[in-house]
């Protein structure tokens, strides 16, 4: 099958953000090339050895990406250029230069695997690629076996693990979680390790839905204890009904803060009096906004972490009615 390989360039500053809008594009499988050294910690993490020289003042980034023959790339390009001209009013994104080539590559889906190693998210907390063999595993260890495909969720980014820290520090067994958003299903199955009764995950991706059943399959858990349905709980009447209302001890969603938002204004009808509504996918810049919104929503904010550019939220919601 023939590819067509956009090659964006712009600055290392800006990676993160133009990476996020592309994502919000619905564009996944991004390469990111830049200078930007690991950290000590991440390479313990990934288990590498070997560092290629970089030359750190070199400030050029260049983010790929594929597009299948025939996906329309004059109406892709001129989405992520209008994408890059708004974010430019932030940051410096660079020339934003996109050089357009064909591959034959048909592996370049797989080959993030190459980089995907297992490793230790917390103090027992273990993501294990569900190809590669884990040598270090300690007693009490929660091995969470994943292949997240072309799904988002191998628990290495900051918002996943925040959303971990916080089910790990308010999840009590017996809960019921609902998880908005569930990607490659990784909260869900660590909600239902950390002892959830009963978990449901929900995404508007219909394959991401498909790889977080695989996952859990991989993860031999029940589809009692944990089930997936694809949907948008924000706007699909259906969905809301088969989520069930004032049902869940915690809510839980990783998700972009603009979805964040409006999301706020409708989970609380799913919560239980008192649940708790765990939000991440926040960048910094936007937290004050959506901090915004879940007060103004009748949640009680009971503690804003941050990880690298990234913000969770946790707030209580202190009735039930009225949503
Ligand atoms: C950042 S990923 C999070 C995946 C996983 N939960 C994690 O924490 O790693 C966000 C997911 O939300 C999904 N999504 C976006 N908008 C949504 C919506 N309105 N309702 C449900 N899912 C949505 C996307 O398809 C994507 O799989």
């Amino acid at each position: 099958m023939k590819w067509v390989k956009l090659t964006l360039k712009t600055v290392t500053e800006a990676v993160e953000l133009v990476s996020d809008m592309l994502m919000d594009l619905g564009i996944e499988g991004l390469e990111i090339k830049d200078n930007v050294p690991i950290t000590e910690r991440e390479r313990k993490e990934l288990f590498i050895d070997i560092l290629p020289e970089l030359d750190t003042d070199n400030k050029e980034a260049f983010i790929s990406f594929y597009l299948e023959e025939g996906d329309n790339a004059k109406e892709v390009i001129r989405s992520v250029k209008e994408g890059l001209s708004e974010l430019s009013q932030f940051v410096d994104t660079g020339s934003g230069e996109i050089e357009i080539s064909e591959t034959e590559d048909t592996d370049w889906i797989n080959n993030w695997k190459t980089y995907f190693k297992p490793f230790r998210l917390d103090d027992n907390i273990v993501i294990k690629p569900t190809w590669e063999e884990l040598n270090d595993k300690k007693d009490g260890d929660i091995v969470i076996e994943l292949d997240p495909g072309t799904a988002f969720g191998t628990g290495s980014h900051e918002t996943t693990k925040l959303c971990i820290l916080a089910l790990k520090k308010y999840l009590t067994p017996g809960m019921e979680v609902l998880d908005v958003g569930s990607g490659s299903g990784i909260l869900s199955i660590i909600a239902s390790r950390l002892g959830a009764k009963k978990v449901l995950g929900t995404d508007i991706d219909p394959h991401a839905v498909e790889t977080s059943i695989e996952n859990r399959a991989v993860n031999k858990i029940s589809e009692e204890k944990v089930a997936f349905l694809s949907g948008d709980i924000i706007s699909d009447d259906n969905l809301k009904e088969t989520v069930g209302f004032e049902k869940y001890d915690i809510v839980v969603a990783n998700i972009l803060a603009d979805i964040i938002i409006p999301l706020s204004g409708k989970i609380g009808m799913h919560l239980k009096y008192g649940g708790l509504f765990i939000s991440s996918g926040i960048i910094n810049m936007k937290k004050e906004q959506v901090l915004t919104a879940v007060k103004a929503n009748g949640f009680e904010v009971l503690a804003v972490e941050e990880m690298g550019d990234w913000v969770s939220i946790i707030a209580k919601h202190p009735f039930a009615e009225g949503l």
